[in-house]
Formats: C-alpha cells, sequence, structure tokens
C-alpha cells in the first residue's frame, strides 16, 4: 500500500515541544497540558490575547528542527517500509513558512536519513494527493478534491472526541501492516 504519514502530531512532536517552550517562557497564563487540549491548533486553547506569544513559539528559528520524535514513530515508519510498503511523508507548511520549510525537512534528514528527504510531499491541500491511507491527527481535513486516500486518525487529545479509525504507534501493525 502507498501509506501517508503527516509529520506534525503524528512522527514530530509539536504539541510537547510547544509545552516546553511556552513554560520556558514564563507566561503567567499556565501552559495547556496534552490531556487537556481541545482543538488541532494550540492557539485555540489559549487567550485570544496571547496568540501572538503562542505563534512567535512555533515561527522562532528551530521550533521545528527541534522537535522530538513521537514515541515509536520513527521504528513504526521502518517497520512500514520493512513490511513492503510505500511510505510517503505528506505534511502542512505553516502559512508562516520561512522556517517551518527548511526545518521539515532538515528534520526527516536528521532522524530518518537523507535518503527519506525524497519521500516528503509538501502540500498545503492533502487532497489532491494519492494514497490508500493517510494516517493524520487532523480530524478536519480539507481540500479542493474528494481524497482517493482512507485517513487513519492518529490519536491526539484533540481528536478523541471523534468516532473515527484511529491509531498511535503503540498499534501501528495491528492497524496498518495488514
Ligand atoms: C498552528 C499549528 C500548526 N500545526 C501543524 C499542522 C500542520 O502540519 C502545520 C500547518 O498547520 P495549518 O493548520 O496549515 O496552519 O502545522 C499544529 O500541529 N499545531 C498548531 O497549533
Ligand atoms: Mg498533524
Amino acid at each position: 500500500m502507498l501509506i501517508l504519514i503527516d509529520q506534525d502530531g503524528v512522527l514530530a512532536d509539536f504539541e510537547r515541544a510547544f509545552h516546553a517552550a511556552w513554560q520556558q517562557a514564563g507566561h503567567d497564563f499556565p501552559a495547556v497540558a496534552l490531556e487537556c487540549r481541545t482543538s488541532l491548533h494550540v492557539r485555540d486553547d489559549y487567550p485570544e490575547a496571547l496568540y501572538g506569544a503562542v505563534e512567535a513559539i512555533y515561527t522562532a528559528p528551530g521550533f521545528y528542527r527541534e522537535l522530538p520524535p513521537i514515541a515509536g514513530a520513527l521504528e513504526g515508519v521502518r517497520g512500514l517500509l520493512e513490511a513492503g510498503h510505500d511510505v510517503r511523508i505528506c505534511t502542512a507548511p505553516l502559512n508562516q513558512y520561512r522556517n517551518c520549510v527548511t526545518e521539515k525537512f532538515e528534520w526527516v534528514e536528521r532522524h530518518l536519513g537523507a535518503d527519506f528527504v525524497d519521500r516528503i510531499i509538501l502540500t498545503k491541500d492533502k487532497t489532491v494527493v494519492h494514497g490508500d491511507i493517510l494516517v493524520d491527527d487532523n480530524p478536519d481535513i480539507r481540500g479542493s478534491r474528494r481524497p482517493d486516500w482512507r485517513q487513519v486518525l492518529f490519536d491526539q487529545p484533540y481528536n478523541r472526541q471523534l468516532d473515527m479509525p484511529r491509531m498511535s504507534w503503540a498499534s501501528w501493525r495491528e492497524t496498518l501492516a495488514g
């Protein structure tokens, strides 16, 4: 199968890095714990007056480059390749793209190797990308086409309210390797 895998929130731990950076910044408003997050976009869980401070963190140089891998993600990707699947990273850049785009590529090279950079598909519209499965933490993927991929939701606290087929890296074999 052709398996498309999202980067932020599936391979790279955007949430853990943001939480740590917000705590480090010393804002009076406390960092929202991952289990309490309610929306894909972290900004939505903070007061509007702090949106600028929130965006300043994830648009800062190095934020995307230094994201820690999500537990089990790198092993899961390698396992899917070893199982004979064609794996591509299908990822959307921030609108504030300047650091994000380069650092997403640097992240893949650092954690999956230089050859894996050839497997990156960078798009703001994932519905135009061909694939059999898309693993993504976004519960509301919108675009210009009816996609031919079937989404498997990557389990995160902010998408648990939805009754959709889902996985974590602890369960990828049962969900994807079939
Ligand atoms: C703001 C924000 C972004 N992300 C991730 C999700 C996508 O991979 C990119 C671009 O997101 P957008 O929805 O196209 O702006 O960044 C995220 O995981 N959490 C966030 O708060
Ligand atoms: Mg994501």
